[in-house]
């Protein structure tokens, strides 16, 4: 558990853009989030990811006020927007369905929330063309939604989301109809614009590309939890529970069993066939340990030093080739190789597995 705690006092000098306090969120008397506490600075692209069901959508629909919370505060820039209903919490949403209005024109749409505000339309007009110049759809103003691609629509999303400079942006899920090549487009687009505004943003996705690709902090999610939250490499390198190392990215993890309790630093740890040097991040108590080992973190050769194991089955991916490697007891490890190593181990050959002491970890069970 290494969910950063913060409390609104020990906050830093700087206003964080959103302040979580205490947040507990239910749903007719069961609880889906329990205590939940977080800053996010302003400015800052914050990504919150996790499997299906672990209370993602709540969260964000909890800041936004469309779910009153059950107990705990919300701040927005250091205000308390606890009790504010939503159109009073100054956000934009984009949502994984785009939520146009149909019958409107592109223009309209974008113009919609401006409207609202009672905006002056000669600063609509400026405003709306601005945000539509800035997402690459000037020329499709008079469009209807019906005549656009999937990728289109969100922008058009984002420029309406946007266009009222909103306080926060929130979006649930944005990429998830769009195909794999559409998806890395409007991602590079969301990233731009968000840093250009200079816009606290929160992002839902349980896609772990995403999240470590578009991300300046992620939080992992699990079952109305805050798991972990950090950077993405530090997330990717140093997951604090196996949950994390399991979600984020393709993670090996072993069963162990510790002889003796394990201080911050080099452990030894016995696995079948050999004992490997790893290392603990934080202490952990004697016995039941996982240990954790990213697949191109192992090394293979053909007689280096290192455990010994059969190569059982070998999947070539494009710009990296997967082993399958068995080591005694049944204990099969993923092993990846990066650039043109595609042949350099075939099935059947006995192989040596090489551990790199830093980012080998050896966590609490
Ligand atoms: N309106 C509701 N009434 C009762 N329970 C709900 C309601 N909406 C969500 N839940 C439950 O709350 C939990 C969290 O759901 P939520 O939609 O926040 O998860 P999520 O992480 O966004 O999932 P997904 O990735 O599938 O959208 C789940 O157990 C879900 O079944």
């Amino acid at each position: 558990m290494n969910a950063e705690p913060v409390s609104i006092a020990a906050a830093s000098t700087a206003t964080p853009g959103l302040a979580i306090d205490g947040l507990a969120v239910a749903y007719g008397g069961q609880r889906v989030i329990e205590n939940l506490s977080l800053t996010i600075e302003q400015g800052c692209f914050f990504t919150l990811l996790g499997p299906s069901g672990c209370g993602k959508t709540t969260l964000l629909r909890t800041i936004a006020g469309f779910i009153q919370a059950a107990e705990g505060r919300l701040l927005f820039g250091g205000s308390d927007v606890t009790r504010l209903p939503p159109h009073r919490r100054n956000i934009g949403m984009v949502f994984q369905d785009y939520a146009l209005f149909p019958d409107k024109t592109v223009f309209d749409n974008v113009a919609y929330g401006l409207r609202a505000r009672r905006v002056d339309e000669a600063t609509i007009r400026r405003k709306v063309a601005q945000s539509l110049d800035h997402v690459g759809l000037g020329h499709l103003a008079a469009r209807h939604p019906a005549a656009l691609s999937g990728g289109q629509r969100q922008r058009v999303a984002l420029a309406r989301a946007l266009v009222i400079e909103p306080q926060l942006l929130l979006m649930d899920e944005p990429l998830s109809n769009l195909d794999a090549k559409l998806r890395v487009q409007v991602r590079e687009v969301i990233t731009e614009l968000q840093r250009e505004a200079g816009i606290t943003t929160i992002f839902v996705t349980h896609d772990q590309d995403e999240a470590l690709a578009m991300s300046d902090r992620i939080g992992v999610m699990n079952r109305g939890r805050l798991e972990q939250v950090g950077p993405p490499s530090a997330i990717y390198r140093e997951p604090a529970t196996g949950y994390v190392a399991d979600f984020v990215g393709a993670a090996n993890l072993v069963k162990v069993t510790l002889p003796a309790a394990a201080a911050i630093g080099p452990v030894m740890v016995p696995l079948p066939g050999g004992v490997v040097t790893a290392r603990a991040p934080a202490t952990v108590p004697a016995g039941h340990a996982l240990l954790v080992a990213r697949p191109e973190e192992i090394s293979l050769t053909r007689d280096g030093e290192g455990l010994t194991g059969t190569v059982r089955r070998r999947q070539y991916l494009g710009g990296r080739t997967t082993y399958k490697v068995e080591l005694p007891e049944g204990l099969t490890l993923a092993v990846d190789l990066h650039g043109d190593r595609h042949d350099a181990f075939q099935p059947g050959d006995l192989v040596r597995l090489g551990f790199d002491p830093l980012r080998t970890l050896v966590l609490a069970s």
